[in-house]
């Protein structure tokens, strides 16, 4: 396969992409986001400016990805959106001002995560977490709970962290699991009963202030209302900004189309490019034709879990294209059995996109270093520290 891929690395990426502007105005665009930059950050991170009830869709509401399987033949011409590289240069920024920080107040940041249940792929990003903030300095606290723990005993590790001085960040780690099974002895009857795990209780029990995971009401309501600033932007969706701008790509004034609505990554996403003045539609399980839309997109972020979503013929020609999607899929060529996927049909993409973020390798890598830089950034706003 021919391979013409470029690697984006460094901020000011010297990469011409059709939905974005040329190296030099990207140049004075970043100068202006320093500038206008609303949420403070130690980095000089870049991305930051800045009826409820569904019935689930039966099999024919879903806009569902072509059956047809995703076509290698061609030659690819998008340059690919370093995530891994850029996630590097960020973390190494961080470590520097970590030890800054421990030389001159003799602090570090520290951060708290609890996971519930047993999920392969939670136990992998946790762990992820964990080594990165070892690798740059900061210190990591972490609680395992089981599947079946009562809902007292998260807040009881919440409220713990939420009061200790020397953490400065605390999240949990979700999916919560849905149901545990309880058994209650009473006399001679056994009660087995169901018990749930109240993740909106659970996460507007995070101190504010300790929220780097950007998920408690009041930072997501603050990100979206005019004039007012969140303490913390989710790392995911601040993390494909990020990626957007130290490629060169313009936010302002383009269409951006974000699949997915989740409160962890479509809706701040939708928010965040709107701070950016993008103009921007959501699609969701329910839209009709999707690949109508996402054809009139400059840019598109997807986040809808879905294997070979968005094809080809989806994209405008030179579309930037974020794929947050990580899927398993089974790949017995693989060394653990299986292989990640994001919901872009990426070779028949990279033929059409002027840019495009790989999965892995791409936004994930992102969301770690940002969790990173929120928990620095938390720390030095308690500490006084600048
Ligand atoms: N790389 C990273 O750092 C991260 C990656 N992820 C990955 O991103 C993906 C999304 O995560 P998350 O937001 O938590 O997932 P959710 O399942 O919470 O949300 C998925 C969203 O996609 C929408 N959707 C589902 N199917 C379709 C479809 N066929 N067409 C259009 N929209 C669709 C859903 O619509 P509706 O609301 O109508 O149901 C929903 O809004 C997952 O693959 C996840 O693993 C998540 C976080 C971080
Ligand atoms: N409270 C909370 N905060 C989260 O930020 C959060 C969460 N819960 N639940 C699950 C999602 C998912 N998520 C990812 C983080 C890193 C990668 C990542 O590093 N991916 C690597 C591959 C990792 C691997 O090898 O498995 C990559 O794409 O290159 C992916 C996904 C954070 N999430």
């Amino acid at each position: 396969m021919m391979v013409t891929t470029m690697l984006l690395r460094s901020k000011m990426a010297a990469v011409k992409v059709a939905a974005g502007v040329a190296p030099h105005k990207g140049l004075k665009l970043m100068e202006r986001y320093f500038s206008t930059q609303v949420l403070k950050s130690p980095l000089s991170l870049m991305s930051l400016d800045m009826p409820d009830i569904w019935a689930p869709p039966s099999p024919t509401d879903y806009c569902s990805p072509s059956s047809s399987p995703c076509n290698f033949s061609g030659q690819e011409t998008a340059a690919v959106i370093d995530g891994k590289s850029i996630a590097e240069e960020i973390r190494s920024a961080i470590a520097i001002e970590v030890s800054r920080m421990r030389r001159c107040i003799g602090k570090v940041p520290g951060l708290a995560v609890i996971l519930v249940g047993q999920r392969r792929d939670s136990q992998t990003y946790v762990r992820n977490k964990i080594n990165a903030c070892e690798e740059v300095g900061i210190k990591s606290l972490f609680s395992e709970l089981p599947e079946d723990c009562t809902e007292d005993a998260v807040v009881r590790e919440l409220l713990r962290y939420n009061n200790d001085p020397s953490i400065h960040g605390v999240l949990v780690q979700l999916p919560l699991p849905k149901q545990s099974i309880s058994f209650l002895v009473c006399f001679s009857c056994i009660a087995i009963y169901l018990q749930h795990l109240d993740e909106e209780k659970i996460l507007n029990m995070v101190k504010l202030e300790k929220d780097v995971d950007g998920f408690h009401p009041v930072n997501i309501g603050n990100l979206a209302m005019r004039g007012r600033e969140p303490l913390f932007v989710s790392c995911t969706p601040k993390g494909c900004i990020e990626l957007l701008i130290r490629s060169g790509v313009e936010i302002m004034g383009k269409h951006a189309v974000v699949i997915g609505r989740s409160n962890i990554v479509g809706l701040p996403t939708s928010l965040l490019l709107q701070r950016h003045h993008a103009t921007v539609t959501i699609l969701h399980a329910f839209s009709k034709s999707p690949e109508l839309t996402t054809r009139e997109a400059d840019i598109v972020v997807t986040a809808a879990g879905v294997p070979n979503l968005v094809r080809g013929d989806w994209l405008k020609p030179g579309a930037v294209v974020i794929d947050v999607g990580t899927c398993p899929i089974e790949d017995p060529s693989s060394e653990f059995g299986y292989r990640l996927v994001g919901d872009v049909c990426y070779e028949e993409a990279a033929r059409v996109a002027s840019a495009i973020t790989p999965v892995p390798g791409g936004v994930g890598p992102m969301t770690i270093a940002m969790l990173l830089a929120n928990t620095l950034d938390a720390a030095q706003r308690v500490c006084d520290f600048n």
